[in-house]
């Protein structure tokens, strides 16, 4: 479908209110655009943005299937009513009406979609962004293999069959190659072919696969990562035919602007270990303090999706670009830092009811993690359990501590290394945009303020995932200082019987005692008699 178009792509500038229209916005404007994935984190932030800065467009296709009890109409209804999309009604009152949602199971072979939305897809699509995946570090391989490599296959497949398409938007991640230090725009081959894969998850069973699993991941940790890099090795693979382009966030995190900071809807990346650290059960990680946390906040990630459709689709670049959407390389964080500020946010904006004081520590050495785990996590988690045991009530802390550690074990090795990624076509793209692309579709993250971002990200937890009301912050400070006495309390139990046991024990500790005391009766009786001379 390459070159094979015929209508102006290069829509005027229009002027609003005395300000040149982003040539972006106005690019999407009278488009139908096809989003899978639209329900997850970075599908709902694109498709606010794209509601928000091009009102005029056609229609938002999203590919979605019924989940938890609810309709595809109830699960459209509870997005386009959540606080994100607030300000899209201001801008775009008749949004519900530019949302169509196509009922699609990516778990099947030929994505369950009917006969007659299929052919309305592929008469009327003009853009797709296909966002949907598997972002589970464990999945069973054939399932991370259906979504994240197959339904990519079978979309492409749809997407060749669609005259009126301009540009295909993959989303990878920036770990799909983690097994290299370096990595650039390019795509890294898998030793085994995408369609052998696919293939063999059609006959062989679990058993035999859970064999090959490790053989087949190899030097990658998880059959997330590797999935993600076969998926784009599909991609490739089909690029002749399609005008395509391929982006690869680092680790998604909140909202850094827009439409409001601090916006997060899930547990994925930091936002679980933050709820963690800010309710006391995660106090220490095995992680290198020095190594660069590459974060990228999702409207950056969704600005530079768009910025990358908009390009593809102009400008039909003769091979497939790929965008490394990462932060590193422009404005580092690292783990150590990050842990400090997120400590400082807590101290303004504490969790309620937290179980311990907030406390973060970077260890790599894995005895000293073993030391932690048992002292700081699994100690107190049996502590309290034996306390809810003896009140009569069901135990479960010491349950909850094991599944948290497991989580933490899995995002270890992201913790613990760093990676330098080749960001030249981004950085070609954002000299492509005009200013005012440059201001509306900002995906510049040298401008971010990390101690700023990471406040509003505690802010974000504590209001989005947690439920929790500012109003609550003076009695969450109050408990916290409650259990910052305990704390001291029990040190100094633990202390006076410690050392109560040693001289009872042992003629050098008595002797020790009896000099402290003395040192402080005498400290104490000079400085008496002073202050009595002075007066
Ligand atoms: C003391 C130090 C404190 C420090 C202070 C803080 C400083 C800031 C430090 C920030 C460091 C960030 C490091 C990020 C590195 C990420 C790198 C990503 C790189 C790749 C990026 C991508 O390209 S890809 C997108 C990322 N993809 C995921 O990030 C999926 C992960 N996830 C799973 O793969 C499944 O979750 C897994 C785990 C199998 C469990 O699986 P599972 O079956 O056992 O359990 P579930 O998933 O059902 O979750 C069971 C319970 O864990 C809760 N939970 C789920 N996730 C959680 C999570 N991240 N942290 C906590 N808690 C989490 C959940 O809410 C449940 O809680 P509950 O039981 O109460 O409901
Ligand atoms: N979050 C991160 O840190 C990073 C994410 N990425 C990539 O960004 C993309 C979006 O990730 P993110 O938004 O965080 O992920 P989410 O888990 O929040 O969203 C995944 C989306 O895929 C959809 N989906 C999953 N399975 C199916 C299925 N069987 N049929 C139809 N739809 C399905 C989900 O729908 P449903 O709501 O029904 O479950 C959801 O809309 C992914 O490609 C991911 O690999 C890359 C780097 C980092």
């Amino acid at each position: 479908m390459k070159g094979h178009l015929t209508r102006n792509l290069f829509p005027e500038p229009q002027k609003t209110k005395g300000r040149v229209m982003s040539t972006i916005a106005a690019f999407y404007s009278g488009k139908s655009i096809l989003i899978t994935g639209a329900t997850g984190f970075l599908g709902k932030v694109l498709m606010e943005k794209l509601f928000r800065t091009s009102p005029d467009l056609k229609v938002i296709y999203i590919l979605v299937r019924p989940k938890a009890g609810q309709t595809l109409q109830q699960r459209v209804f509870q997005i386009l009513n959540s606080k994100l999309f607030e300000k899209v009604k201001d801008v775009c009152p008749n949004v519900h009406e530019k949302i169509r949602a196509i009922y699609a199971d990516l778990n099947q072979n030929d994505l369950a979609i009917s006969k007659e939305d299929k052919q309305e897809l592929l008469s009327c699509t003009d853009i797709v962004f296909h966002c949907a995946a598997t972002v589970r570090f464990d999945d069973h391989l054939r399932h991370a293999v259906q979504l994240n490599v197959t339904a990519t296959q079978q979309l492409l497949l749809m997407a060749s069959q669609m005259p009126k398409l301009e540009a295909f938007i993959h989303i990878s991640t920036a770990f799909s190659n983690c097994n290299l230090k370096h990595i650039d725009e390019v795509i890294y081959p898998c030793p085994v072919e995408p369609k052998k894969i696919i293939d063999s998850m059609e006959w062989l069973d679990d058993a035999i696969i859970d064999e090959i699993t490790p053989k087949l991941i190899g030097d990658r940790p998880n059959t997330y990562t590797y999935t993600k890099a076969l998926g784009e090795m599909v991609v490739q693979q089909e690029s002749s035919n399609l005008n395509i382009a391929i982006v690869r966030p680092s680790i998604v995190g909140a909202t850094w602007q827009e439409p409001f900071p601090g916006w997060v809807d899930n547990l994925n990346g930091p936002s679980g270990l933050i709820i963690a650290a800010g309710k006391g059960f995660l106090r220490a990680i095995r992680g290198t303090p020095k190594a660069v946390a590459d974060l990228i906040p999702v409207d950056t990630v969704a600005n530079l999706t768009l910025a990358v459709g908009w390009y593809t689709a102009v400008n039909r670049p003769k091979s497939t670009l790929i965008y490394h959407c990462t932060s590193g390389n422009f404005n580092p964080c690292y783990w150590g830092k990050m842990g400090f500020q997120v400590l400082a946010a807590f101290e303004k904006i504490p969790f309620e009811r937290a179980f311990r004081r907030p406390y973060a520590d970077f260890t790599t050495n894995t005895i000293t993690t073993q030391y932690w785990n048992a002292v700081s996590h699994r100690a107190p988690a049996i502590i309290y359990d034996f306390y809810l045991r003896l009140t009569g009530r069901k135990p479960r802390m010491t349950k909850l501590m094991n599944r948290l550690l497991r989580t933490v074990s899995m995002l270890e090795y992201f913790l613990n290394r760093s990676w330098e990624w080749s960001t030249y076509n981004t950085e070609m793209l954002m000299s492509e945009l005009s200013p005012e692309d440059q201001r509306v579709f900002n995906f510049d993250v040298r401008q971010l303020n990390w101690l700023e971002y990471i406040e509003n990200y505690v802010l974000g937890v504590k209001k989005y995932l947690l439920k929790e009301d500012m109003a609550g912050v003076p009695k969450a400070k109050q408990h916290l200082k409650r259990l910052r006495n305990i704390h001291y309390l029990f040190n100094t139990a633990l202390f006076l019987i410690a050392w109560r046991l040693l001289i009872a024990r042992s003629q050098m500790a008595r002797n020790v005692w009896f000099f402290i005391v003395n040192f402080c009766y005498k400290f104490l009786s000079y400085f008496r008699a002073s202050s009595t001379l002075k007066v």
